[in-house]
């Protein structure tokens, strides 16, 4: 592999991070923005954990940012940070300047988007899927804020044999999609509750919504032990007392933080439901009555009073 600029695309939260990730690991960094250039420098306020006690530093990052068609140069390592209705788009904007054994990496919330960005990479390419449980705010264009500590992994989308490393070999592992499906269980109960109810994490936990929560726990069990369920082998281990622990122990991490679909209704953007919930019914072999309830709460701004009330009389 030739040592070209690792190629980052977009200049939100989670692209200015590894941006300035990249760039302390040593590597040559170029940044593509959409709407707002980050500049030349970035500031990035890091969260460090030295001797039990977390710190912040904070540390100034030079790096490159282009739109798309301002690109001249041909890359060889790509990380693609946007939401997951955006992948393949970002990905194709930029096409033309991506080699054809490229390593095409991305790092985005649900399942679905990879297939898409998969049917568009061709035969020498290899798509590496990404998840993350670092929690990064953006403050301005060019600064950002290392909010929570967490690991993010790398595994072949489709994976070869030999099984390839990702360019960070210590990120490579090569069940991927054990992971994403072990993320997207817990979006699937956090993100679209606390976004119903416009309530931070860790309040899921309260009295008022344990009989909800606990009902969208055993219907997401009994997907993920459906032996006819598209990620079967990734997901029987995920029973109820399983996915009971991984989301009353992420919802109490991030007890006072909004998940990212609460604050994407908040803001009126664009969420990525259809990526998490709209992923479980389009590949469910069962009925999923809770997880409908919690898409349409979501994607039916006008439904949300009456989804509020029908999931609230859940017993
Ligand atoms: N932030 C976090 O802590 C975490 C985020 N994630 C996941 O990571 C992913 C990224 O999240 P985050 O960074 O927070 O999201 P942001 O919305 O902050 O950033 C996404 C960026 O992608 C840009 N983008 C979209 N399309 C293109 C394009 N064609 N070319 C260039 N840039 C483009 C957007 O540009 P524009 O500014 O124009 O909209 C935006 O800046 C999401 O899937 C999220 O769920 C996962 C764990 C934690
Ligand atoms: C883990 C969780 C729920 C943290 O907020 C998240 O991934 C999100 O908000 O999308």
């Amino acid at each position: 592999m030739k040592n070209t600029p690792w190629l980052v695309i977009g200049a939100g939260a989670i692209g200015l991070f590894w941006a300035c990730k990249l760039e302390k690991l040593g590597n040559k960094v170029h940044l593509v923005y959409r709407s707002e250039s980050p500049g030349k420098k970035i500031t990035l306020e890091s969260l460090t954990n030295e001797d039990g006690q977390q710190k912040i530093t904070a540390t100034k990052h030079k790096i490159k940012s282009f739109a798309a068609d301002e690109l001249s140069e041909q890359y060889d390592n790509v990380l693609l940070c946007t939401k997951s209705f955006d992948l393949k788009d970002a990905f194709l904007k930029v096409a033309g300047h991506i080699t054809d054994d490229a390593n095409i990496a991305c790092l985005c919330n649900g399942i679905g988007a990879q297939e898409e960005l998969q049917s568009v990479l061709s035969d020498n390419q290899t798509l590496w899927a990404g998840i993350t449980s670092e929690g990064v705010l953006k403050i301005e264009a060019n600064h950002i804020k290392h909010t929570g500590l967490g690991d993010t992994y790398f595994g072949e989308w489709r994976p070869s044999t030999p099984a390839k490393t990702f360019p960070i070999d210590s990120l490579t592992v090569t069940n991927i999609r054990q992971r994403m499906i072990e993320k997207l269980a817990v979006n699937a109960v956090i993100n679209p509750i606390t976004a119903i109810f416009n309530i931070h994490n860790g309040d899921i936990l309260n009295d008022e919504f344990k009989p909800l929560v606990s009902a969208t726990l055993s219907e997401l069990a009994n997907i993920f032990s459906h032996p006819k369920f598209s990620y079967a082998e990734q997901s029987q281990h995920l029973t109820c007392e399983n996915l009971k622990n991984r989301v009353n122990t992420i919802a109490q991490l991030t007890r006072l933080n909004r998940s990212s679909m609460h604050e994407d209704i908040r803001l009126q953007r664009q969420t990525e439901n259809s990526f998490i919930s709209g992923f479980l019914l389009n590949n469910s072999p069962i009925d999923l009555p809770i997880q409908q309830l919690l898409f349409n709460g979501i994607a039916f701004p006008e439904q949300r009073e009456e989804t509020q009330k029908k999931l609230l009389s859940i017993t």
